[in-house]
């Protein structure tokens, strides 16, 4: 039987773990480190981006987070911001050994989102 992205993914403890890599990532990315060191509570965005993994996967769980154009409206992210973010989440995700569909399929799904990241 196919498996869902969401299984592909570890369900909730593997998606939790790519979050805390892809924030460590973020932390010392030159590029975007500090609109994280400056985020009002980094634990509550590690569990809304997991939250939100979850849901986007196909996962039981509900997003109870705000929606991404909210979220990012006032922020500017530069079109290199947002690469730079994908670029980590990438990384992350070769750290985890994933396969190659489900990496694309994952950067398919952010791409999709660019519309309500990049200067909202
Ligand atoms: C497709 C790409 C992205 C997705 C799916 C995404 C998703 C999220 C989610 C789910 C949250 C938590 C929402 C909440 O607390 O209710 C969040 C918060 C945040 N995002 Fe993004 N994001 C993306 C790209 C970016 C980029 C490119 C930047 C800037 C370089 C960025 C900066 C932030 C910051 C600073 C917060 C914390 C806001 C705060 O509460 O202070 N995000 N993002």
């Amino acid at each position: 039987m196919a498996t869902t992205l969401y299984q592909r993914l570890g369900e909730s403890a593997g998606i939790a773990r790519l979050v805390d890599d892809v924030i460590a990532a973020h932390l010392s990315n030159p590029l975007v480190k500090t609109r994280f060191e400056n985020a009002e509570d980094l634990e509550h965005t590690k569990k809304m981006a997991t939250e939100f993994f979850c849901a986007g996967a196909g996962g039981p769980q509900p997003y109870t987070g705000r929606d991404m154009l909210t979220v990012h409206k006032g922020m500017n992210i530069s079109e290199q911001e947002y690469l730079a973010v994908m670029d980590d989440i990438v990384g992350a995700m070769g750290k985890h050994q994933l396969d190659d569909a489900t990496k694309n399929e994952v950067i398919g799904i952010l791409y999709a989102l660019k519309g309500h990241i990049i200067r909202v």
